[in-house]
């Protein structure tokens, strides 16, 4: 199924300040879309706003051409959120922060499913050790492995290159990729230059 996110005249004010107005956006299937910009510039916002976890806004969002507020159970049960911190929990093991997204999600995969995502981002030998002493990237790694498991159109990143190192960049930008070639969507933030096919189309704040 082709799904269109779509932002229409989007603008949004913090401390006084537009962090920017008159802002028109499509997302569709096989997209993957950069919002780029300096620090400050409204990036997160943005893609918070999005991702329809804010409210504060002027414009109109769009699902499917509907008005996302009428849509929003569709909306959300296509989208797969990953925030700018990795989220991830530091009492509970990697399996376990994945078994807790999976229920939040009223999901209730099986833990070979869970393992798999986890050796998918180079966790093999990882899956027992508590989230809270792993590394930043290793932590990182936890929160882009619901990348593996959860099924969803609508991937919304932010900054999921942050601590990651040479090698996993390179997955993941194959996998960010392959998403898009299988008629996913992804919308990112990202200082890191991104080498992907299809061709990344950029949106610039500030
Ligand atoms: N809830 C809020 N209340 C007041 N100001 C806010 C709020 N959220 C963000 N801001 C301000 O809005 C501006 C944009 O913040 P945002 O985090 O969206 O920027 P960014 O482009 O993602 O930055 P960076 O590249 O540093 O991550 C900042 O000046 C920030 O202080």
């Amino acid at each position: 199924m082709s799904l269109c996110l779509q932002a229409r005249q989007l603008a949004c004010e913090r401390d006084g300040r537009w962090l920017f107005e008159g802002l028109d956006l499509d997302i569709r299937s096989g997209e993957i879309v950069r919002i780029e910009g300096p620090n400050g510039s409204g990036k997160t916002t943005l893609l918070k706003l999005l991702a329809g976890q804010l409210g504060d806004y002027h414009g109109e969002l769009y699902w499917n051409g509907e008005r996302l507020a009428k849509v929003r159970e569709h909306f959300l049960a296509n989208l797969l959120y990953l925030g700018h911190s990795p989220g991830v929990k530091a009492g509970l093991t990697p399996l376990e922060n994945l078994a807790w997204y999976q229920a939040l999600n009223g999901d209730k995969g099986d833990e070979e499913q869970r393992l798999r995502a986890l050796l998918h981002v180079g966790l093999g030998g990882f899956e027992d050790v508590l989230a809270g002493q792993l590394s930043a990237g290793q932590q990182r790694r936890v929160a882009l492995a619901r990348l593996t498991l959860t099924r969803r159109a609508l991937w919304v990143l932010d900054e999921p290159f942050t601590a990651i190192d040479r090698q996993g960049v390179d997955a993941l930008e194959k996998q960010l990729a392959a998403h898009a070639q299988t008629g996913g969507s992804v919308l990112l933030t990202t200082h890191h230059a991104l080498a992907v096919s299809p061709a990344v189309r950029s949106v610039q704040l500030g």
